[in-house]
């Protein structure tokens, strides 16, 4: 990204879901739960609602804490799973490895993130059992598996089927450890797979999810979502003494709610995987285009010959220069059609004139 990029006007920005705005109805929502008083620290009705929206959703009991970011999700999730000296085997493209400044290893008291390779950034059981082959277990000096983080989807914008999602559990669970999913892009995958979310977390074996509501049209609202209450217990005094007990706990459930009601989530997710999907295939059809992972969600991963990708950057389009020569854009819930058909275009008329 040239500097001049950043300080010029830009016609649209795809540098990241995290770019975009927030849906009407959760801005709306936001603003009526702003009347009144309510009870503080999540004793409010809507987070008591925000957990029963969940349970009707996953078909199940959950325990819901709604959080602010999803690196605290992510991180506090961990730490009522991983003792210090645990290890939680992730991979090595995964957020919680690469672009959380450590938080993990910080809330867990020092547990080892031990990251592994895979296509796609997605992990295999085989990978997983062959991490595990005398990690650990019976050997005192090394850290011991404790759980297992999987990304949905992941952060190369793919997604785990839930039969994936169930053989890494089931490799996860034999040797003692517990299951993470981080969902910041729960919804994206969820939509791409026309699955119950039940069936690709705790009926795939997953313990614990990391849901992510920013990226998919709130302004700033996650929540740890535990299938297993007894994970839970002790969650309430890891968020406090996180400092991410938010205080004005409504205003977090009231995104989320918002957000939850009548499949707004899933609405949302499906628009900017449509977006996602019209961008790649437009790309793909240029001459030295080449995609770098399939697109199931709303991430698109290519490589473009140079004229092209200097050339879109001239016209103002903002997207990140990935690694090498690999660029990511991002779509999202608000991406216009428009906005991906214009950039389309001068892609197209670049790739002619290159
Ligand atoms: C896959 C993934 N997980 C977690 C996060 C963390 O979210 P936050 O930036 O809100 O801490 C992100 C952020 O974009 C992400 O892409
Ligand atoms: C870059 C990464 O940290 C961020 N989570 C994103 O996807 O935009």
């Amino acid at each position: 990204m040239t500097d001049a990029i950043l300080t010029t006007p830009f016609l649209y920005d795809f540098r990241s879901d995290n770019v975009a705005g927030a849906a009407p109805e959760v801005v709306n929502a936001l603003a009526a739960a702003a009347v009144g008083s309510a009870d503080p620290y999540g004793q409010d009705p809507l987070t008591a609602g925000v957990t029963r929206r969940l349970s009707a959703l996953f078909e199940a009991e959950v325990t819901v804490f709604p959080v602010a970011t999803g690196t605290a999700a992510n991180a506090l999730a961990l730490s009522a799973l991983v003792p210090p000296y645990g290890a939680v085997y992730c991979h090595q493209e995964s957020h919680i490895h690469v672009d959380e400044c450590g938080a993990p290893e910080m809330a867990t008291g020092g547990a080892k993130l031990v990251p592994l390779a895979g296509q796609g950034g997605k992990l295999t059981p085989a990978a997983l059992t062959e991490a595990l082959a005398g990690a650990g277990i019976g050997v005192a000096h090394r850290v011991q598996p404790a759980a297992l983080s999987l990304t949905q989807a992941t952060e190369a914008g793919t997604v785990y089927r839930p039969q994936e999602v169930a053989a890494l559990s089931d490799v996860a669970h034999a040797h003692g450890m517990a299951v993470h999913m981080d969902g910041a892009r729960f919804a994206n995958a969820v939509a791409r797979l026309g699955c119950a979310p039940a069936e690709v977390t705790w009926k795939a074996g997953v313990d614990v999810l990391s849901l992510g509501g920013t990226k998919g049209g709130c302004l700033a609202a996650e929540a740890v979502v535990f299938f297993n209450p007894a994970l839970a217990e002790d969650f309430g005094f890891l968020r406090k003494r996180a400092g991410h007990l938010v205080s004005k706990g409504r205003f977090l459930s009231a995104q989320l709610d918002a957000w939850l009601a009548d499949d707004l989530w899933l609405r949302l997710a499906r628009h900017a995987n449509a977006m996602a999907d019209r961008l790649s295939q437009g790309l793909a059809a240029l001459p030295g285009a080449e995609l770098a992972h399939p697109v199931e969600a709303n991430e698109v991963f290519v490589r473009l010959p140079a004229a092209v990708a200097d050339g879109l950057e001239a016209a103002g389009y903002r997207f990140y220069r990935w690694e090498g020569d690999l660029l990511r854009l991002v779509t999202a819930f608000d991406t216009p059609q428009a906005v991906v058909n214009s950039f389309l275009k001068i892609a197209k008329d670049l790739s002619e004139k290159a």
